[in-house]
């Protein structure tokens, strides 16, 4: 704080301050009229101005720049042949009025963005900064100032502002998550589902880092994934489970000028329900759609892979043939659905009474095939046993009330020294099965075939 001044103190003060703003309007005045000052203002580009603070902003003086600016000659705007004010954009003058009034009553420069009517046509964005200029009794004298065309800077800026917009649109694609990350994880930009997905406003998220955002083991496994990107300089492509989610990301390197990676771009898709249709096509694929058991062809494919192994490790391996009793009867005297319904029941009974390595399968109608892995010939039978008292012990419930079934099973073991082929081996199986149903049925029969019966069931092609 300045003490207060004495009356003459202030009266110096004030003489100074007035010599001071004259001798400056002096210089300004010479300055106008000096013919290099204005060659200096007619180069300048843009229009250098002074005029008055009226409504129509009344031009004492422009440079030749008004030409290209406005596309009206000097002489045509000095001398009110053409009104600057009727120039201005209808929107903006109003604007510009109150702008320019406001930084006058402050005593202050303004700078001022709006648009001008060019004689050709066109709409200008213009650029102007300008003053006042004040007598010695502090009345407002005149207004001067640079007015610039700043056309081209403003298309790009409102491109640029248009290409924001269009990205952002992009980026807030209501099902994916897009985030842009620095090398270490920070957060740079991303949309609206990433922020939702990790419960967090999206301007809070940037500048903290991902990995602390994420779960534990997500952001390990991104940890690792960011690593790759950077080591191979390319993208990766990784799916993840996270609690009942999944999701498929994308990891990008984004490089800078000189090539090296700046930032990765991370977008990321909740597969969840594609990956459920492809589990329900998958599931499709492989079973019988009434029982729900393997269907034929992957039952044979599991039971060959499994035939393998046991002549690799020397296990025993034995097949099941199983097959309902007058299933054609049950058929004929109750109807095809009542049938079914037998056919799913048994199928479970069949299932719950095997061990889970076992693979069991709807081999045709009414007839089952089961492998029984690592399984000699007693097992086996022990097992087949079991399964036929099973479906014999309670009766089946149908739409037309308990149906008592029965089953027949042949069993063929194929000792763990001796190799055969798949199709042998359930061919021993169903030997069997016809000899339980030549048996009297609702029984089971067995075999463990030699070397020789199998090489000559085997058509002399494999040798064990
Ligand atoms: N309901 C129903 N019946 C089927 C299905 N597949 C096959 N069948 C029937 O199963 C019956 C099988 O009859 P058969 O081969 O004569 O055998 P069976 O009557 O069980 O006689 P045995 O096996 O000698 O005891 C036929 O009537 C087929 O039409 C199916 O998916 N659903």
């Amino acid at each position: 704080m300045h003490p207060p001044a004495s009356d003459s103190e202030q009266l110096r003060i004030e003489n100074a301050t007035l010599r001071r703003r004259l001798a400056a309007l002096e210089a300004q005045h010479h300055a106008a009229n000096r013919p290099d000052i204005v060659a200096l203002l007619d180069n300048f580009p843009g229009m250098a101005y002074r005029c008055q603070n009226d409504s129509d902003w009344s031009m004492d003086y422009v440079s030749a720049g008004c030409l290209a600016l406005t596309g009206y000659p000097q002489e045509a705007l000095m001398r009110s042949r053409v009104i600057y004010a009727e120039l201005i954009h209808p929107e903006d003058r109003a604007p510009v009025w109150t702008q320019v009034q406001a930084a006058l009553a402050a005593h202050r420069t303004f700078e001022i963005e709006y648009r001008i009517n060019h004689a050709n046509g066109t709409i200008r964005w213009a650029w102007e900064r300008g003053w006042g200029l004040w007598s010695e009794h502090d009345h407002l004298v005149t207004l001067e100032g640079f007015i610039t065309d700043i056309s081209a800077y403003k298309q790009a800026e409102l491109a640029l502002r248009d290409n924001q917009a269009t990205l952002r649109a992009l980026l807030d694609t209501p099902e994916d998550s897009m985030l842009l990350m620095d090398v270490t994880g920070k957060l740079i930009a991303c949309n609206d589902m990433t922020a939702r997905q990790l419960h967090r406003d999206r301007r809070q998220l940037v500048g903290r880092s991902l990995f602390a955002l994420l779960p534990a083991e997500v952001s390990t496994n991104l940890r690792q994934q960011l690593q790759r990107v950077t080591d191979s300089s390319a993208p990766v492509r990784f799916q993840e489970q996270y609690r009942d989610r999944w999701f498929d990301h994308i990891l990008y390197p984004v490089c800078d000028s000189l090539q090296r990676i700046s930032q990765l771009a991370l977008y990321s898709r909740d597969i969840t329900e594609q990956k459920q249709l492809e589990r329900d096509l998958e599931q499709l694929a492989i079973s019988d759609p009434l029982t729900g058991l393997f269907n034929r062809r992957h039952f044979w494919s599991l039971a060959e892979q499994s035939l393998t192994q046991a002549a690799r490790k020397h296990t025993p391996s034995s097949a099941l043939m199983i097959d309902i009793d007058y299933f054609k009867s049950i058929n004929d005297h109750h109807g095809h659905l009542v049938g079914d319904q037998v056919l799913q029941t048994t199928a479970n009974r069949l299932k719950d009474n095997l061990r889970q390595s076992d693979i069991l399968c709807r081999y045709g109608g009414e007839e089952f095939a089961a492998l029984l892995p690592e399984t000699d010939l007693d097992t086996a039978c022990e097992t087949a046993e079991r399964l036929r008292q099973r479906v014999a012990a309670a009766a089946i419930e149908t739409d037309r009330g308990p149906l008592s079934v029965t089953i027949s099973i042949g069993v063929a073991e194929l000792g763990g020294h001796i190799e055969a082929r798949l199709s042998t081996l359930l061919e021993c199986a169903d030997r069997k099965l016809y000899a339980a149903k030549q048996g009297g049925r609702n029984r089971i029969a067995f075999w463990t075939p030699s070397r020789e019966q199998l090489r000559h069931l085997d058509g002399d092609r494999h040798h064990a």
